[in-house]
């Protein structure tokens, strides 16, 4: 199973051109889609989702041309979208129900079976008869995804999903999204590099709608291994380092800044080599299309 995107272009309206010939190829697993706001990330997302059309360019999901066959696709994915909303006053078992319901499985014995093994999959069957408005962050996306497995989809969709959650509801987030990507493709979409670290077995970099980088994280390392310095300097002088160095981030660290630079050569002026961690990939892919330092 394979999602093929070739060229694919969008213009908005206002001008803003938010996919600017991306070509990915995303094989079964967890895929991690990496870019900064405003790369072009959602935009992606939704037309893979049918939701919205490009100018130019193709899906191919195992065969099928996504961009002129969308009910296929639609029988084949599953999508959490960013902003994902919830009848707050309904609870979780009936809003399922009617889900499943409304994807076509009429069998009310069947829906019944269904909606039980998937509240027990993401751990909320305890919740079930609980108002969705009650929900903790976590809870809702963990919903979210019980809601995006109803039909056993080939594609699974998640854009940003683990924004404002805390670290334990992130972890069990976590541990649900790679049991789930045994075996289908799942792209998860985020800005959040630890995420894509953790779960990710191939990934891409996107910044001002064109792919930066892909491949898999450890090919992203190999890129810049060996060519991370870095250095706590005072945060006034900043601005001369900038002009000296290829500075890729920064982190105050109790009132000072800690300094990486990206260099092929051995910077001395007190810098030590660092390790690279995938970070540096990230930060050194952007920063050459935006200034990642935002102090
Ligand atoms: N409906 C729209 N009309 C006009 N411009 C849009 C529209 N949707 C998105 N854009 C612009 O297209 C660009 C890409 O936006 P998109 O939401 O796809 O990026 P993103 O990577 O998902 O960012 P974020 O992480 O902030 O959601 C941005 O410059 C955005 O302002």
């Amino acid at each position: 199973m394979e999602l093929i995107i070739s060229n694919l272009t969008k213009t908005y309206s206002n001008g803003v051109r938010a996919l600017n010939a991306i070509s990915l190829t995303i094989p079964q697993g967890m895929f991690g889609l990496l870019g900064p706001n405003g790369a072009g990330k959602s935009t992606l997302m939704r037309t893979i989702a049918t939701l919205q059309d490009a100018d130019l360019g193709s899906i191919h999901l195992d065969g099928i041309d996504v961009l002129n066959d969308k009910q296929a696709v639609r029988e084949r994915l599953g999508y959490l979208p960013q902003d994902f909303g919830l009848y707050p006053r309904i609870n979780a078992e009936t809003m399922l129900d009617h889900i499943a319901q409304m994807k076509g499985i009429g069998n009310k014995s069947e829906r019944k079976e269904l909606v039980e093994a998937l509240l027990n999959r993401v751990n909320l069957f305890k919740d079930r008869k609980k108002a969705l408005g009650t929900f903790s962050g976590g809870m809702r996306q963990r919903f979210g995804i019980a809601q995006a497995l109803v039909g056993s989809p080939s594609l699974i969709i998640v854009d940003e999903p683990t924004a404002g959650l805390d670290p334990s509801e992130r972890n069990r987030f976590y541990n649900l999204l790679s049991e789930i990507g045994e075996n289908t493709i799942v792209i998860l979409s985020t800005h959040i590099v630890e995420d894509v670290n953790t779960l990710c077995s191939n990934m891409a970099i996107i910044c001002m709608g064109e792919v930066l980088m892909q491949g898999k994280p450890k090919d992203g390392l190999a890129m810049v291994n060996g060519k991370i310095f870095q250095k706590s300097i005072e945060k006034s002088d900043l601005d001369q380092y900038r002009k000296d160095y290829h500075v890729i981030s920064t982190k105050l660290i109790s009132g000072k800044l800690s300094l990486r630079i990206e260099s092929e050569e051995v910077p001395g002026n007190g810098f030590e080599p660092a390790s690279a961690d995938l970070e540096d990939v990230y930060f050194s892919f952007i920063s050459k299309k935006v200034d990642p330092i935002t102090i």
